[in-house]
């Protein structure tokens, strides 16, 4: 698909819609975007007249929508975002700028001034590149703005009140909606008709290819353009052309300096490029007929064929505990870490080097220490500590995956090469054994609690009175709903010797809402009544078989008006994307992943409607779908 290598650049980052607007959500996920919405608190006053030009005001708007969801995110949740975008629509008639009316006379009186005349619309558009540093945000904004003409037919009062009747114009710029019936008011649009809808997609795209495509720097310096070279079409952007402005971007030619500018030279802020040619950006040596070579370097294959030797590194580190020893002595030398760990020096150096090189962490002449991620996500104790799932990774995935080839070519998991045993005595050593046990439990502990948050706002819940976890293990996600809607009597239902070991997992303190924790087995046993069933991280691991077992029961004690919350990655709809929930697949369990219509035939199967889906942005998506009323 042409478009993934722009948009592909922003699959594995965190990337944070600050807008409400529905529209804007909309277009950007119809492209396939992963984000999260997080609406902004900017209130849109600034002062006006003191822009030179209206669209300085809706890049200004847009900047600080964004500005502030970065701030608040960074700020509230320690996890800040990777890209935060904001937007601002305004529309322009005989030098007035026109927000979203905030009454029918209001809306009256702006479509008035619309009625018969060009006018144009101009959205500004923020995109905001976050880094943490020492627990400060850092931040690099890009911004821009698209102008759309938009010509109105000569029309009747009556119809003018007609449509303000309607109740669209109330939330639109200018008081009308082009996309719905205020398409009916519009005789002709020059430009692009989206930036009318709220989002210049065009050149928003355009302007991910500027910034991370950037042509290499020596090449502006001897050829004979002077700007960007353009492609005009999306099309024009091969994969081919993909991997060589990948190399550039390894070169660190995409970095945006302080100044704003890009490596290019081009100028990245407040520009509409309409004086500039701008568009996804081609090497080029490939259009001056100088050597290819180097623009080919495939560095996404030698990411990805290095990318074995990155995990390992991190894996190894975690198991040896070292981000543990730097977040309570750091920094420490190389020799420091070696005596306390029980390694060999110079073997513990190495490794220290990658973890740095990884960004994992920072290395001075006082020797190594954490970067803020190793201590919120790679020690035991972090915050958000991921280092469960990272021992279970080394320990358990990453010798099924050393034999990925016979899993290929069996078409079955690997248990007996990579274990010597097959899956049922595994399973036993489950049982049996207190480690293996309580090392499934922290990795799966340490993923709920990374994802408990988004899988418990992904929909308001706030209706719902008792809500029972279905295989909801050491309670994470059970605890967030506690604290997220106190008035929710949330009970874990789980096999005995899961239970049985929930304690060490319990937060500490007595502000958290009580979790009751039943017993049973969700395939056999009888279910814990509740108005709301959760299946987090369930459904993807078990065969269709054992789902229908499952998913009958469920129905069968839904009441109607009932409801079931499944926590999933939801693969898109070509099953390509997010590329971790299709490496995921690869363990071969019995199970699969699903995409989003899979997911409501599935559903609606058992007698569940209104199926919704919410792609969060983050590890996990949710569904929520409710029990059908039974018919009269
Ligand atoms: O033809 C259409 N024109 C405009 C719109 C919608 O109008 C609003 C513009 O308002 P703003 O840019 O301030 O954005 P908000 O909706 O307030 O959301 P933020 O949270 O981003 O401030 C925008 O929603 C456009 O989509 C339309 O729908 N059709």
């Amino acid at each position: 698909m042409v478009l993934n290598p722009v948009l592909g650049k922003l699959v594995s980052k965190r990337v944070v819609l600050a807008s409400a607007s529905p529209r804007r959500q909309e277009i950007l996920t119809n492209v396939g975007l992963r984000f999260e919405v997080v609406p902004s608190w900017f209130k849109e006053t600034l002062e006006k007249s003191s822009f030179a030009a209206p669209y300085e005001y809706a890049v200004e708007t847009a900047k600080q929508k964004a500005l502030e969801v970065a701030n608040r995110m960074h700020v509230k949740h320690l996890r800040t975002p990777d890209v935060v975008i904001g937007a601002d629509t305004i529309v322009t008639v005989d030098e007035q700028i026109l927000e979203k009316p905030v009454d029918k006379q209001d809306a009256y009186r702006m479509l008035s001034r619309l009625n018969g005349k060009e006018h144009s619309v101009f959205t500004g558009v923020a995109i905001i590149h976050c880094s943490s540093k020492d627990n400060q945000l850092e931040t690099e904004v890009t911004d821009f703005y698209e102008e759309t003409k938009v010509k109105f037919s000569d029309l009747s009062e009556e119809l003018l009140w007609e449509y303000i009747h309607s109740g669209e114009p109330m939330d639109k710029a200018g008081g009308y909606g082009i996309q719905a019936l205020g398409g009916m008011l519009v005789e002709y649009v020059h430009g692009d008709f989206l930036n009318v809808v709220g989002f210049p997609l065009n050149h928003f795209c355009k302007k991910l290819a500027e910034l991370y495509y950037p042509p290499p720097k020596h090449n502006v310096q001897h050829k004979k353009y002077d700007s960007i070279p353009s492609v005009d079409t999306f099309e024009n952007l091969s994969d081919g052309e993909s991997e060589s402005s990948d190399f550039t971007e390894h070169k660190g030619a995409s970095k945006l300096d302080s100044s704003g500018m890009c490596s290019s030279g081009a100028i990245c802020n407040s520009e509409n490029n309409s004086s500039i040619k701008t568009g996804f950006t081609v090497p080029l040596e490939n259009q001056n007929g100088v050597s290819e070579s180097a623009a080919k370097l495939p560095s996404k294959i030698l990411e990805l064929m290095d990318g074995f030797r990155a995990s390992k590194a991190m894996f190894v580190a975690s198991k040896l505990k070292m981000f543990d020893h730097l977040k309570d002595k750091g920094p420490l030398k190389a020799v420091d870490i070696a005596n306390e760990v029980g390694t060999s020096v110079c073997g513990t150096e190495r490794l220290l080097d990658a973890c740095a090189a990884l960004g994992l962490l920072e290395k001075t002449p006082q020797g190594y220490s954490n970067t803020d991620s190793a201590n919120t996500y790679l020690t035991s104790d972090g915050e958000c500590s991921l280092h469960g799932y990272i021992i279970h990774s080394n320990d358990h995935i990453w010798p099924l995956f050393t034999n990925l080839e016979s899993a290929v070519k069996e078409g079955s998991r690997q248990n007996h090469r990579a274990f010597g045993k097959k899956a049922e005595d595994l399973f036993k050593d489950y049982y049996h054994s207190q480690e293996v046990k309580q090392r499934f439990m922290a990795a799966m502990h340490s993923i709920a609690q990374l994802t408990a948050r988004d899988v418990a706002t992904a929909f308001d819940l706030s209706r719902f009175k008792s809500a029972c976890d279905l295989g909801g293990c050491t309670g994470a996600l059970a605890h967030e709903l506690g604290q997220i809607y106190p008035n929710l009597k949330v009970t874990v239902f789980d096999l005995p010797e899961v239970i049985a070991n929930t304690s060490y997992f319990q937060p500490p303190g007595q502000n958290t809402a009580p979790v009751t924790f039943i017993s049973g087995d969700f395939f056999k046993d009888d279910l814990p009544e509740a108005d709301l069933y959760i299946l987090s991280r369930i459904l993807h691991d078990w065969p269709d078989e054992k789902i229908h077992v499952l998913l009958s029961k469920i129905s069968a004690v839904c009441k109607p008006g009932s409801a079931l919350l499944v926590a999933e990655i939801v693969l898109d709809e070509q099953k390509t994307h997010p590329p971790r929930a299709v490496l995921q697949s690869l363990s071969m369990t019995e199970g699969k992943q699903r995409s989003g219509s899979e997911y409501k035939q599935l559903l609606e199967k058992y007698g569940f409607t209104n199926v919704q889906i919410k792609i969060t942005g983050n590890l996990l998506d949710a569904v929520l779908c409710f029990k059908k009323n039974l018919s009269p």
